[in-house]
Protein backbone atom coordinates (compact mmCIF):
# COMPACT_ATOMS: atom_id res chain seq x y z
CA UNK A 1 0.00 0.00 0.00
CA UNK A 2 1.19 3.11 -1.06
CA UNK A 3 1.11 7.08 0.29
CA UNK A 4 2.95 8.71 -2.63
CA UNK A 5 1.38 11.79 -2.71
CA UNK A 6 -2.19 13.47 -2.12
CA UNK A 7 -3.17 12.54 -5.14
CA UNK A 8 -2.65 9.26 -4.57
CA UNK A 9 -3.84 8.99 -1.33
CA UNK A 10 -6.09 6.37 0.46
CA UNK A 11 -8.45 6.84 3.26
CA UNK A 12 -9.89 3.26 2.85
CA UNK A 13 -8.54 -0.67 1.60
CA UNK A 14 -9.52 -1.03 -2.25
CA UNK A 15 -12.48 -3.30 -1.42
CA UNK A 16 -13.78 -0.69 1.12
CA UNK A 17 -13.59 1.95 -1.46
CA UNK A 18 -15.06 0.34 -4.08
CA UNK A 19 -17.95 -1.07 -1.39
CA UNK A 20 -18.87 2.96 -0.32
CA UNK A 21 -18.51 4.29 -4.12
CA UNK A 22 -20.95 1.89 -5.37
CA UNK A 23 -23.41 2.23 -2.26
CA UNK A 24 -23.57 6.10 -2.97
CA UNK A 25 -24.29 4.82 -6.77
CA UNK A 26 -27.31 3.24 -5.79
CA UNK A 27 -29.09 6.53 -4.99
CA UNK A 28 -27.67 8.77 -7.82
CA UNK A 29 -24.65 9.91 -6.14
CA UNK A 30 -21.54 9.41 -8.51
CA UNK A 31 -17.48 9.34 -8.03
CA UNK A 32 -17.43 13.08 -8.05
CA UNK A 33 -19.68 13.20 -5.10
CA UNK A 34 -17.62 10.09 -3.57
CA UNK A 35 -14.52 12.04 -3.73
CA UNK A 36 -15.86 15.08 -2.66
CA UNK A 37 -16.87 13.18 0.86
CA UNK A 38 -13.25 12.21 0.99
CA UNK A 39 -11.96 15.17 0.53
CA UNK A 40 -14.16 16.67 3.47
CA UNK A 41 -13.28 13.84 5.92
CA UNK A 42 -9.71 14.13 5.31
CA UNK A 43 -9.81 17.56 6.35
CA UNK A 44 -10.28 18.52 10.38
CA UNK A 45 -13.52 20.70 11.00
CA UNK A 46 -11.86 24.16 11.68
CA UNK A 47 -14.00 24.90 14.44
CA UNK A 48 -14.25 24.03 18.22
CA UNK A 49 -17.43 24.09 19.86
CA UNK A 50 -18.42 23.49 23.45
CA UNK A 51 -21.16 22.57 25.22
CA UNK A 52 -22.40 24.70 28.38
CA UNK A 53 -23.39 22.36 31.58
CA UNK A 54 -26.51 25.00 32.36
CA UNK A 55 -26.97 22.94 35.71
CA UNK A 56 -23.52 24.92 36.65
CA UNK A 57 -22.51 27.76 34.34
CA UNK A 58 -23.62 31.05 34.63
CA UNK A 59 -25.76 32.66 31.74
CA UNK A 60 -23.89 32.79 28.00
CA UNK A 61 -22.13 36.01 28.06
CA UNK A 62 -20.20 34.50 31.78
CA UNK A 63 -19.43 31.48 29.59
CA UNK A 64 -18.04 33.28 26.86
CA UNK A 65 -15.90 35.48 29.09
CA UNK A 66 -14.47 32.84 30.92
CA UNK A 67 -13.73 31.05 27.67
CA UNK A 68 -12.05 33.56 26.02
CA UNK A 69 -9.94 33.96 29.21
CA UNK A 70 -8.79 30.27 29.11
CA UNK A 71 -8.02 30.86 25.21
CA UNK A 72 -6.19 34.34 25.93
CA UNK A 73 -4.30 32.52 28.62
CA UNK A 74 -3.09 29.48 26.52
CA UNK A 75 -2.61 31.04 23.52
CA UNK A 76 -0.34 33.53 25.84
CA UNK A 77 1.76 30.74 27.25
CA UNK A 78 2.70 29.34 24.04
CA UNK A 79 3.30 32.40 21.95
CA UNK A 80 5.87 32.93 24.84
CA UNK A 81 7.17 29.85 24.40
CA UNK A 82 7.27 30.53 20.46
CA UNK A 83 8.56 33.89 20.40
CA UNK A 84 11.97 32.97 19.81
CA UNK A 85 11.26 30.46 16.62
CA UNK A 86 9.58 33.41 15.46
CA UNK A 87 5.73 31.55 15.33
CA UNK A 88 3.08 33.21 16.70
CA UNK A 89 -0.79 32.51 16.80
CA UNK A 90 -3.58 34.96 16.53
CA UNK A 91 -5.88 34.24 19.61
CA UNK A 92 -9.56 33.01 18.32
CA UNK A 93 -12.26 34.64 19.43
CA UNK A 94 -15.37 32.41 20.84
CA UNK A 95 -19.22 33.10 20.16
CA UNK A 96 -22.31 31.77 21.39
CA UNK A 97 -24.87 30.10 18.33
CA UNK A 98 -27.50 32.20 19.84
CA UNK A 99 -29.91 32.07 17.33
CA UNK A 100 -29.68 28.37 16.83
CA UNK A 101 -28.48 26.64 19.95
CA UNK A 102 -27.47 28.98 23.20
CA UNK A 103 -26.05 26.32 24.78
CA UNK A 104 -23.33 26.13 22.10
CA UNK A 105 -19.78 28.35 22.03
CA UNK A 106 -17.60 28.17 19.54
CA UNK A 107 -13.84 28.91 18.30
CA UNK A 108 -11.77 28.97 15.56
CA UNK A 109 -8.37 26.52 15.62
CA UNK A 110 -5.61 29.09 15.13
CA UNK A 111 -3.51 28.97 12.45
CA UNK A 112 0.26 29.99 12.75
CA UNK A 113 1.44 32.72 11.17
CA UNK A 114 5.13 30.86 10.30
CA UNK A 115 3.27 27.78 8.74
CA UNK A 116 5.58 27.53 6.32
CA UNK A 117 8.30 27.68 8.01
CA UNK A 118 7.15 24.44 10.06
CA UNK A 119 6.17 22.73 7.44
CA UNK A 120 9.86 22.27 6.45
CA UNK A 121 10.92 21.66 9.81
CA UNK A 122 12.53 18.44 9.74
CA UNK A 123 13.95 17.31 13.25
CA UNK A 124 15.67 13.76 13.43
CA UNK A 125 14.02 12.95 16.08
CA UNK A 126 10.80 11.28 15.37
CA UNK A 127 7.87 9.71 16.74
CA UNK A 128 5.30 7.63 15.45
CA UNK A 129 1.88 7.60 16.98
CA UNK A 130 -1.08 5.43 16.03
CA UNK A 131 -3.99 6.79 13.80
CA UNK A 132 -6.37 6.74 16.30
CA UNK A 133 -4.20 9.22 18.40
CA UNK A 134 -3.89 11.22 15.38
CA UNK A 135 -7.13 11.67 15.02
CA UNK A 136 -7.81 12.67 18.07
CA UNK A 137 -4.86 14.96 18.27
CA UNK A 138 -6.22 17.09 15.10
CA UNK A 139 -9.54 17.18 17.62
CA UNK A 140 -7.73 19.40 20.40
CA UNK A 141 -6.30 16.30 22.66
CA UNK A 142 -2.54 16.21 23.50
CA UNK A 143 -0.61 13.17 22.59
CA UNK A 144 -1.17 10.78 25.66
CA UNK A 145 1.79 8.38 26.54
CA UNK A 146 -0.21 4.86 25.30
CA UNK A 147 -0.52 6.51 21.36
CA UNK A 148 3.11 6.42 20.75
CA UNK A 149 4.39 3.58 18.95
CA UNK A 150 7.58 4.63 18.50
CA UNK A 151 10.55 6.88 19.08
CA UNK A 152 14.14 7.81 18.02
CA UNK A 153 16.41 6.22 19.87
CA UNK A 154 18.40 9.14 20.98
CA UNK A 155 14.92 10.70 22.07
CA UNK A 156 15.32 12.55 25.45
CA UNK A 157 12.63 14.79 27.07
CA UNK A 158 12.40 18.91 25.94
CA UNK A 159 13.34 17.41 22.47
CA UNK A 160 11.51 19.22 19.62
CA UNK A 161 10.23 16.64 17.39
CA UNK A 162 8.34 15.31 14.25
CA UNK A 163 5.19 13.76 14.87
CA UNK A 164 4.05 10.89 12.12
CA UNK A 165 0.73 8.30 11.93
CA UNK A 166 1.23 4.90 11.17
CA UNK A 167 -1.23 4.66 8.64
CA UNK A 168 -0.64 0.68 7.91
CA UNK A 169 -0.70 -0.37 11.87
CA UNK A 170 2.35 -1.87 11.24
CA UNK A 171 5.29 -0.19 13.22
CA UNK A 172 6.32 -1.95 16.01
CA UNK A 173 5.11 -0.37 19.51
CA UNK A 174 9.32 -0.06 20.75
CA UNK A 175 10.88 0.00 17.86
CA UNK A 176 13.53 2.77 16.37
CA UNK A 177 11.09 5.77 14.83
CA UNK A 178 14.10 6.46 12.32
CA UNK A 179 14.33 3.04 11.13
CA UNK A 180 11.06 2.53 10.51
CA UNK A 181 11.06 5.86 8.93
CA UNK A 182 13.71 4.90 6.42
CA UNK A 183 11.81 1.78 5.73
CA UNK A 184 8.33 2.78 5.53
CA UNK A 185 8.20 6.33 4.81
CA UNK A 186 5.28 5.96 2.41
CA UNK A 187 3.39 4.62 5.23
CA UNK A 188 3.79 7.26 7.64
CA UNK A 189 1.86 10.82 6.95
CA UNK A 190 3.47 13.43 9.04
CA UNK A 191 1.57 15.12 11.22
CA UNK A 192 2.93 18.03 13.13
CA UNK A 193 5.27 18.89 15.57
CA UNK A 194 5.55 19.07 19.58
CA UNK A 195 7.88 18.51 22.62
CA UNK A 196 8.58 15.32 23.86
CA UNK A 197 7.76 15.21 28.38
CA UNK A 198 9.92 12.22 28.74
CA UNK A 199 13.55 10.45 28.00
CA UNK A 200 12.43 7.26 25.57
CA UNK A 201 13.54 5.22 28.12
CA UNK A 202 11.01 6.19 30.42
CA UNK A 203 8.70 5.37 27.89
CA UNK A 204 9.64 2.26 26.73
CA UNK A 205 11.61 -0.59 28.45
CA UNK A 206 14.17 -1.75 26.36
CA UNK A 207 15.00 -5.67 25.85
CA UNK A 208 16.90 -7.24 23.00
CA UNK A 209 14.15 -8.55 21.12
CA UNK A 210 10.84 -7.91 22.94
CA UNK A 211 10.03 -4.26 23.77
CA UNK A 212 7.78 -3.26 25.96
CA UNK A 213 5.78 -0.76 27.63
CA UNK A 214 7.01 0.42 30.70
CA UNK A 215 3.48 1.46 32.01
CA UNK A 216 5.64 3.32 34.91
CA UNK A 217 4.20 6.77 33.47
CA UNK A 218 1.18 7.66 32.85
CA UNK A 219 -0.80 10.82 30.98
CA UNK A 220 0.63 13.35 28.56
CA UNK A 221 3.50 11.75 26.52
CA UNK A 222 3.91 15.24 23.87
CA UNK A 223 3.33 18.29 23.93
CA UNK A 224 1.83 19.78 20.62
CA UNK A 225 3.61 22.45 19.32
CA UNK A 226 1.55 22.60 15.53
CA UNK A 227 0.13 20.68 13.54
CA UNK A 228 0.82 20.68 9.92
CA UNK A 229 -1.91 22.68 8.59
CA UNK A 230 -0.72 25.11 10.64
CA UNK A 231 -3.71 25.05 13.20
CA UNK A 232 -3.54 24.92 16.81
CA UNK A 233 -6.21 24.49 19.81
CA UNK A 234 -4.97 24.41 23.57
CA UNK A 235 -6.42 20.81 25.09
CA UNK A 236 -9.55 20.82 26.46
CA UNK A 237 -8.25 19.37 29.67
CA UNK A 238 -7.53 22.96 30.94
CA UNK A 239 -10.34 24.06 30.39
CA UNK A 240 -13.06 23.43 33.48
CA UNK A 241 -14.60 20.44 32.39
CA UNK A 242 -17.28 20.41 34.98
CA UNK A 243 -19.22 23.96 33.00
CA UNK A 244 -17.85 23.19 29.46
CA UNK A 245 -18.38 20.25 27.78
CA UNK A 246 -16.40 19.87 24.72
CA UNK A 247 -18.73 17.90 22.32
CA UNK A 248 -19.30 18.47 18.33
CA UNK A 249 -22.42 20.20 17.00
CA UNK A 250 -24.34 17.53 15.84
CA UNK A 251 -24.58 15.35 18.95
CA UNK A 252 -25.67 18.74 20.70
CA UNK A 253 -28.68 19.02 18.24
CA UNK A 254 -29.24 15.31 18.60
CA UNK A 255 -30.21 15.48 22.19
CA UNK A 256 -32.23 18.64 21.99
CA UNK A 257 -34.13 16.93 18.90
CA UNK A 258 -35.24 14.46 21.39
CA UNK A 259 -36.97 17.46 23.18
CA UNK A 260 -37.27 15.58 26.47
CA UNK A 261 -39.83 17.20 29.37
CA UNK A 262 -39.18 17.51 32.83
CA UNK A 263 -41.05 14.51 34.47
CA UNK A 264 -40.77 11.77 31.89
CA UNK A 265 -39.18 8.68 31.66
CA UNK A 266 -35.68 8.64 29.18
CA UNK A 267 -33.96 5.83 27.93
CA UNK A 268 -30.79 6.34 26.18
CA UNK A 269 -29.84 2.78 25.60
CA UNK A 270 -26.33 3.21 23.98
CA UNK A 271 -25.19 5.85 26.40
CA UNK A 272 -21.14 5.94 26.88
CA UNK A 273 -19.39 7.91 27.18
CA UNK A 274 -22.66 10.33 27.99
CA UNK A 275 -22.30 13.32 26.22
CA UNK A 276 -25.77 13.15 25.30
CA UNK A 277 -27.50 11.65 28.39
CA UNK A 278 -25.79 14.57 30.22
CA UNK A 279 -27.24 17.12 28.10
CA UNK A 280 -30.50 15.52 28.22
CA UNK A 281 -30.87 15.62 32.14
CA UNK A 282 -29.69 19.12 31.41
CA UNK A 283 -32.40 19.99 29.39
CA UNK A 284 -34.81 18.53 31.98
CA UNK A 285 -33.21 20.54 34.27
CA UNK A 286 -32.78 17.12 36.37
CA UNK A 287 -36.43 16.56 36.70
CA UNK A 288 -37.47 13.65 35.67
CA UNK A 289 -35.97 9.93 35.23
CA UNK A 290 -32.86 9.07 32.79
CA UNK A 291 -32.26 5.19 32.35
CA UNK A 292 -28.90 4.89 30.09
CA UNK A 293 -27.12 1.61 29.08
CA UNK A 294 -24.12 0.39 28.05
CA UNK A 295 -22.53 -2.69 27.45
CA UNK A 296 -19.26 -2.24 28.75
CA UNK A 297 -18.79 -1.77 32.69
CA UNK A 298 -15.64 0.11 32.61
CA UNK A 299 -17.80 2.79 30.37
CA UNK A 300 -20.76 2.58 33.08
CA UNK A 301 -17.82 3.19 35.69
CA UNK A 302 -16.73 6.22 33.76
CA UNK A 303 -20.08 7.66 33.16
CA UNK A 304 -21.34 7.53 36.69
CA UNK A 305 -17.96 9.75 37.60
CA UNK A 306 -19.16 11.83 34.48
CA UNK A 307 -22.97 12.55 36.26
CA UNK A 308 -21.44 13.56 39.46
CA UNK A 309 -19.27 15.54 37.85
CA UNK A 310 -21.41 17.55 36.34
CA UNK A 311 -24.09 17.59 38.45
CA UNK A 312 -26.43 15.22 36.61
CA UNK A 313 -28.28 13.63 39.40
CA UNK A 314 -31.50 12.11 37.15
CA UNK A 315 -29.57 9.63 35.45
CA UNK A 316 -28.94 5.94 36.63
CA UNK A 317 -26.69 4.07 34.57
CA UNK A 318 -26.58 -0.02 33.63
CA UNK A 319 -24.26 -2.26 32.22
CA UNK A 320 -27.08 -3.54 29.78
CA UNK A 321 -26.70 -5.13 26.66
CA UNK A 322 -29.44 -3.36 24.50
CA UNK A 323 -29.96 -5.96 21.96
CA UNK A 324 -31.25 -8.56 24.89
CA UNK A 325 -34.14 -6.06 27.40
CA UNK A 326 -34.99 -7.88 30.14
CA UNK A 327 -38.76 -7.53 29.56
CA UNK A 328 -39.03 -8.46 33.57
CA UNK A 329 -37.50 -5.64 34.15
CA UNK A 330 -38.14 -3.10 31.76
CA UNK A 331 -41.31 -2.61 30.83
CA UNK A 332 -42.98 -2.57 26.85
CA UNK A 333 -44.33 0.80 26.04
CA UNK A 334 -43.21 2.44 28.89
CA UNK A 335 -40.48 5.30 27.62
CA UNK A 336 -41.85 8.68 26.57
CA UNK A 337 -38.24 9.34 24.89
CA UNK A 338 -35.68 7.07 23.49
CA UNK A 339 -32.54 7.94 22.38
CA UNK A 340 -30.68 5.10 20.08
CA UNK A 341 -27.12 6.74 19.41
CA UNK A 342 -25.66 3.94 17.88
CA UNK A 343 -22.43 2.04 17.74
CA UNK A 344 -21.76 2.27 13.81
CA UNK A 345 -18.88 2.48 11.38
CA UNK A 346 -18.03 6.12 12.96
CA UNK A 347 -16.85 7.13 9.33
CA UNK A 348 -18.05 10.56 10.23
CA UNK A 349 -15.12 11.60 12.38
CA UNK A 350 -12.98 14.16 10.83
CA UNK A 351 -10.06 14.13 9.82
CA UNK A 352 -10.26 10.95 8.50
CA UNK A 353 -6.44 9.77 7.99
CA UNK A 354 -6.70 5.87 7.24
CA UNK A 355 -8.80 3.88 8.19
CA UNK A 356 -8.80 -0.48 7.55
CA UNK A 357 -12.34 -1.39 8.05
CA UNK A 358 -12.93 -4.19 5.78
CA UNK A 359 -16.36 -4.81 3.88
CA UNK A 360 -17.99 -7.78 6.51
CA UNK A 361 -17.13 -5.27 9.12
CA UNK A 362 -18.94 -2.06 7.76
CA UNK A 363 -21.78 -4.46 6.95
CA UNK A 364 -21.74 -6.04 10.55
CA UNK A 365 -23.21 -2.80 11.63
CA UNK A 366 -26.80 -2.98 10.15
CA UNK A 367 -28.14 -5.85 11.92
CA UNK A 368 -27.00 -5.12 15.15
CA UNK A 369 -28.23 -1.57 15.07
CA UNK A 370 -31.77 -3.43 13.87
CA UNK A 371 -31.55 -5.51 17.29
CA UNK A 372 -31.59 -2.14 19.06
CA UNK A 373 -34.18 -0.61 17.06
CA UNK A 374 -36.42 -3.06 17.50
CA UNK A 375 -35.92 -3.35 21.23
CA UNK A 376 -36.39 0.39 21.23
CA UNK A 377 -39.63 0.41 19.66
CA UNK A 378 -41.38 -1.96 22.03
CA UNK A 379 -39.76 0.08 25.03
CA UNK A 380 -41.67 3.41 23.13
CA UNK A 381 -44.93 4.38 24.37
CA UNK A 382 -47.40 5.26 22.66
CA UNK A 383 -47.48 9.12 21.47
CA UNK A 384 -43.58 8.66 22.76
CA UNK A 385 -40.56 10.07 20.09
CA UNK A 386 -37.63 7.84 19.41
CA UNK A 387 -34.66 9.29 17.78
CA UNK A 388 -31.59 7.25 16.27
CA UNK A 389 -28.56 8.66 15.25
CA UNK A 390 -24.80 7.54 13.91
CA UNK A 391 -22.00 9.28 13.32
CA UNK A 392 -21.54 7.83 10.39
CA UNK A 393 -22.14 8.31 6.69
CA UNK A 394 -22.99 5.64 5.12
CA UNK A 395 -27.06 4.61 3.65
CA UNK A 396 -26.81 1.37 4.79
CA UNK A 397 -26.72 2.44 8.79
CA UNK A 398 -28.80 5.48 8.14
CA UNK A 399 -31.58 5.81 5.44
CA UNK A 400 -31.85 2.76 4.69
CA UNK A 401 -32.23 2.14 8.50
CA UNK A 402 -34.77 4.46 8.03
CA UNK A 403 -36.78 3.02 5.16
CA UNK A 404 -36.44 -0.53 6.94
CA UNK A 405 -37.94 0.61 10.08
CA UNK A 406 -40.93 2.55 8.63
CA UNK A 407 -41.74 -0.78 6.30
CA UNK A 408 -41.63 -2.99 9.93
CA UNK A 409 -43.30 -0.80 12.11
CA UNK A 410 -46.68 0.85 10.43
CA UNK A 411 -46.86 2.97 13.59
CA UNK A 412 -43.91 4.48 13.19
CA UNK A 413 -43.79 8.30 11.82
CA UNK A 414 -41.25 10.20 10.70
CA UNK A 415 -41.44 13.56 12.15
CA UNK A 416 -39.99 17.43 12.23
CA UNK A 417 -36.77 18.12 14.24
CA UNK A 418 -35.82 20.97 15.79
CA UNK A 419 -33.70 22.57 15.86
CA UNK A 420 -32.70 21.90 12.20
CA UNK A 421 -29.58 22.60 10.38
CA UNK A 422 -30.37 23.71 7.21
CA UNK A 423 -26.71 24.31 6.49
CA UNK A 424 -26.17 20.59 6.18
CA UNK A 425 -28.37 18.31 4.16
CA UNK A 426 -31.31 16.34 4.53
CA UNK A 427 -31.20 12.33 3.93
CA UNK A 428 -30.79 11.65 0.87
CA UNK A 429 -33.97 9.39 -1.13
CA UNK A 430 -33.44 5.80 -1.31
CA UNK A 431 -36.10 2.46 -1.63
CA UNK A 432 -38.83 3.49 0.99
CA UNK A 433 -38.29 6.95 1.69
CA UNK A 434 -39.80 9.27 -0.76
CA UNK A 435 -38.35 13.07 -1.01
CA UNK A 436 -40.83 14.18 1.16
CA UNK A 437 -39.59 12.01 4.21
CA UNK A 438 -35.82 12.24 3.19
CA UNK A 439 -36.40 16.13 3.91
CA UNK A 440 -37.43 15.26 7.51
CA UNK A 441 -33.64 13.64 8.05
CA UNK A 442 -30.40 15.74 9.23
CA UNK A 443 -27.43 14.40 7.23
CA UNK A 444 -23.80 16.14 8.02
CA UNK A 445 -22.36 15.05 5.10
CA UNK A 446 -21.23 17.40 2.24
CA UNK A 447 -23.89 18.37 -0.47
CA UNK A 448 -23.10 20.10 -3.46
CA UNK A 449 -22.09 23.50 -1.53
CA UNK A 450 -19.72 25.78 -3.33
CA UNK A 451 -16.30 25.56 -1.46
CA UNK A 452 -17.06 29.19 0.05
CA UNK A 453 -19.38 27.53 2.66
CA UNK A 454 -17.09 25.42 3.93
CA UNK A 455 -16.04 27.10 6.69
CA UNK A 456 -19.24 27.82 7.86
CA UNK A 457 -19.34 26.12 11.47
CA UNK A 458 -22.84 24.32 10.41
CA UNK A 459 -21.16 22.66 7.31
CA UNK A 460 -17.89 22.28 9.06
CA UNK A 461 -19.09 19.45 11.27
CA UNK A 462 -18.21 15.68 11.74
CA UNK A 463 -20.24 13.44 9.84
CA UNK A 464 -23.58 12.64 11.38
CA UNK A 465 -27.27 11.23 10.83
CA UNK A 466 -30.49 11.92 13.12
CA UNK A 467 -33.79 10.60 12.58
CA UNK A 468 -36.48 11.40 14.89
CA UNK A 469 -40.31 8.97 15.18
CA UNK A 470 -43.23 9.47 16.62
CA UNK A 471 -45.15 5.93 17.40
CA UNK A 472 -48.77 6.22 16.81
CA UNK A 473 -51.48 4.97 19.26
C1 LIG B 1 -21.88 6.13 19.53
S1 LIG B 1 -21.47 5.56 21.11
C2 LIG B 1 -22.61 6.46 22.09
C3 LIG B 1 -22.18 7.87 22.40
C4 LIG B 1 -23.04 8.50 23.47
N1 LIG B 1 -24.43 8.49 23.12
C5 LIG B 1 -22.62 9.93 23.76
O1 LIG B 1 -23.20 10.87 23.23
O2 LIG B 1 -21.68 10.11 24.54
C6 LIG B 1 -22.14 3.98 21.13
C7 LIG B 1 -22.05 3.28 22.46
O3 LIG B 1 -22.82 2.08 22.37
C8 LIG B 1 -22.24 1.13 23.20
N2 LIG B 1 -22.78 -0.18 22.77
C9 LIG B 1 -22.36 -1.01 21.79
N3 LIG B 1 -23.15 -2.10 21.72
C10 LIG B 1 -24.08 -1.94 22.67
C11 LIG B 1 -25.19 -2.74 23.10
N4 LIG B 1 -25.47 -3.90 22.53
N5 LIG B 1 -25.92 -2.30 24.12
C12 LIG B 1 -25.66 -1.12 24.73
N6 LIG B 1 -24.64 -0.33 24.38
C13 LIG B 1 -23.87 -0.74 23.35
C14 LIG B 1 -20.76 1.31 23.00
O4 LIG B 1 -20.06 0.78 24.10
C15 LIG B 1 -20.67 2.84 22.89
O5 LIG B 1 -20.34 3.39 24.13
Amino acid sequence: MNFPNEQNRKYFTDNTSEYLEKSFQKVGLDKVYFEKLLEWLSKSPKWNTLRVNKNLANNSKDSVNDIQNFLDKSFDNLNNKLLKEGVYFPIPKCKVLSNFLDECIVYEYSKSKSMQDNIKFKSDIKCIIDVKCAQAVFRGADIFIPGIISLSLSAKSQDLICIYADLEGKCLKGSDANLYFKKSVDSLQFIGTGWLLYDRDQIFKNSEQKLYFSGKIKGIGIRLKELVDGSYTPPFHYLNQTKYFPQNLPSIICARVLDPKPGQLILDMCAAPGGKTTHLAEIIGNKGQIIAFDKISSKILKMNELCKKLNTKCVECFVTDATKIDYSVYMAESFDRILVDAPCSALGQRPLIFNNIDVNQLKSYVNYQRMILENAVKLLKPGGFMVYSTCTITLEENEEQVSWLLSKHKKLKLVDQTPFNFAASSGFQCEGLDESQSRLLQRFCPSFKSEDDLNDIYYDTNGFFISKFLKEY
